[in-house]
């Protein structure tokens, strides 16, 4: 990659052996110019249109010089993948790098020859020596990205309310007013409220100035933002919504909800249940504990509709990550980690309620990169990925620790697309 290397002892391993059924692919960072076949050739790949020249104006801010990579074969663009830097809450609060990688296509004449996994091991090659932490990504399918070492780290909902039926409680929390915001406006206001409103949750990443417009992308003409304000008048939560119609029912898709706390939140949703002539209001990519339900006099006129892998981490520097995030209250255990692909992360950390270090006292737990990943932001139980035969209990008592030490307040979620 251009003016960036792996750190010493860290390169990743690629697969020149597999690729012999076509001639040698040349896989190589893309210059500004062809930044535009890069995306059509990705679109392509999810079988979606291209953008049109409005639609491309919008999106290719998002686009990173050294950071867009192309894989050739006989001259020709067949593969392709991105990555932008950002950043990534861990459990605690503290933000650290991340590489946030998108853009994953290979033509479909060209695949299962390798080329994803020479592009991959040079994506994450070029994100360690960036001295980013982590590589975090959306999947297209759960099976592809294990293999590098990524674990399905946060997990999101689907809800639908059934409007007739979404009278709110008493006790709901009121107060201050929601209001609709002009839709020229939002592009000024929404990145500063995001960052208001947002909340230290694991999982959030950061929303650069170039996601915004291509985010617009995908939204049609009817789509509508509302923002709430406290009592002083302060903004501090909005929510974008988009209705669809089928046949004589209408629905509120909420795309988009983040307030700063429980009043701002509940006023959102009292504001999207009041919108006349909607039969539903469905909420995507929402947290899985998010209290919606809780707000409602009648609990089960919020359904969850289905419970999807949201955020995939890939953990490029364990150390790092290990000492960053902060732990609860159980007895020491020690991790024997294993990384196929970055040796230095393998190792044996000690993980207590100060937090952790490098050990050479005899693990309690062995585990891969990839299973570290789903625990790292408190999604699952290390129970529950022993169970599944993921990680391995040389002290049974040990699990229950790392239940406690790896748990965190809140359920991870990232929510934001890209
Ligand atoms: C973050 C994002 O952008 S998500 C979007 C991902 N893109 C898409 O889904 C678009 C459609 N799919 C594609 O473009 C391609 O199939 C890709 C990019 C997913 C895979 O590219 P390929 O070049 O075929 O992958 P490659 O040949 O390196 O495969 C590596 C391994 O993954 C496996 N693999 C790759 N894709 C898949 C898949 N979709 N399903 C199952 N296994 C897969 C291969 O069988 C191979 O396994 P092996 O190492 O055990 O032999």
């Amino acid at each position: 990659m251009a003016g960036a290397r792996p750190k010493t002892g860290r390169v990743p391993e690629g697969e020149p052996g597999r690729i012999g059924a076509v001639s040698d692919p040349d896989v190589r960072v893309l210059a500004e110019p062809e930044y535009r076949a890069a995306c059509d050739l990705f679109l392509q790949t999810l079988l979606e249109a291209r953008f049109d020249d409005e639609s491309w104006s919008q999106t290719k801010g998002r686009f990173e010089p050294g950071r867009v990579l192309g894989a050739h074969v006989d001259g020709e663009l067949v593969g392709t993948t991105m990555s932008m830097t950002n950043a990534l809450t861990v459990p605690g609060g503290r933000r650290l790098p991340a590489a946030a990688v998108t853009g994953v296509g290979v033509r479909a004449d060209r695949t299962r020859r390798g080329l994803l996994s020479r592009m991959m091991h040079e994506q994450l090659g070029d994100a360690a020596a960036r001295g980013e932490v982590f590589a975090m990504l959306h999947a297209s399918e759960a099976v592809i990205y294990e293999r590098f070492g990524y674990g399905a780290a946060t997990r999101c909902r689907e809800i639908q309310i059934d409007r007739a039926r979404a009278g709110l409680r008493e006790t709901a929390p009121r107060g201050g007013t929601v209001r609709i915001l002009p839709r020229e406006q939002a592009l000024k206001v929404l990145p500063e409220l995001y960052e208001v409103s947002r909340r230290n949750r694991p999982g959030n990443i950061d929303r650069p100035a170039a996601w915004w417009p291509a985010r617009q992308v995908h939204l049609g003409n009817a789509a509508t933002v509302v923002v709430h304000s406290d009592e002083s008048g302060a903004d501090d939560g909005y929510a974008l919504y988009e209705p669809t119609r089928s046949g004589e029912r209408s629905t509120l898709n909420v795309y988009d909800l983040n307030a700063a706390d429980a009043t701002a939140a509940a006023e959102l949703w009292r504001f999207l249940f009041d919108v006349d002539l909607a039969d539903t209001v469905a909420g995507r990519i929402r947290p899985l504990d998010e209290p919606v339900e809780w707000l409602l006099a009648d609990p089960r006129a919020c359904r969850t509709v289905s419970i999807g892998d949201d955020l995939w981490v890939r953990i490029l520097d364990v150390p790092a990550a290990l000492r960053a995030r902060a732990y609860g209250h159980a007895d020491p255990v020690v991790l024997d980690v294993r990384d196929g692909h970055f040796p230095d992360n393998a190792g044996r950390y000690r993980i207590s309620p100060q937090g952790a270090e490098i050990t050479d006292s005899a693990p309690d737990l062995t585990l891969d990169v990839a299973a570290l990943a789903v625990l790292y932001l408190g999604d699952r139980r290390v129970t529950d990925l022993a169970e599944a035969g993921l990680v391995e209990a040389h002290a049974p008592a040990a699990l229950e620790s790392a239940d406690a030490l790896f748990k965190t307040a809140q359920s991870p979620w990232c929510g934001t697309s890209f």
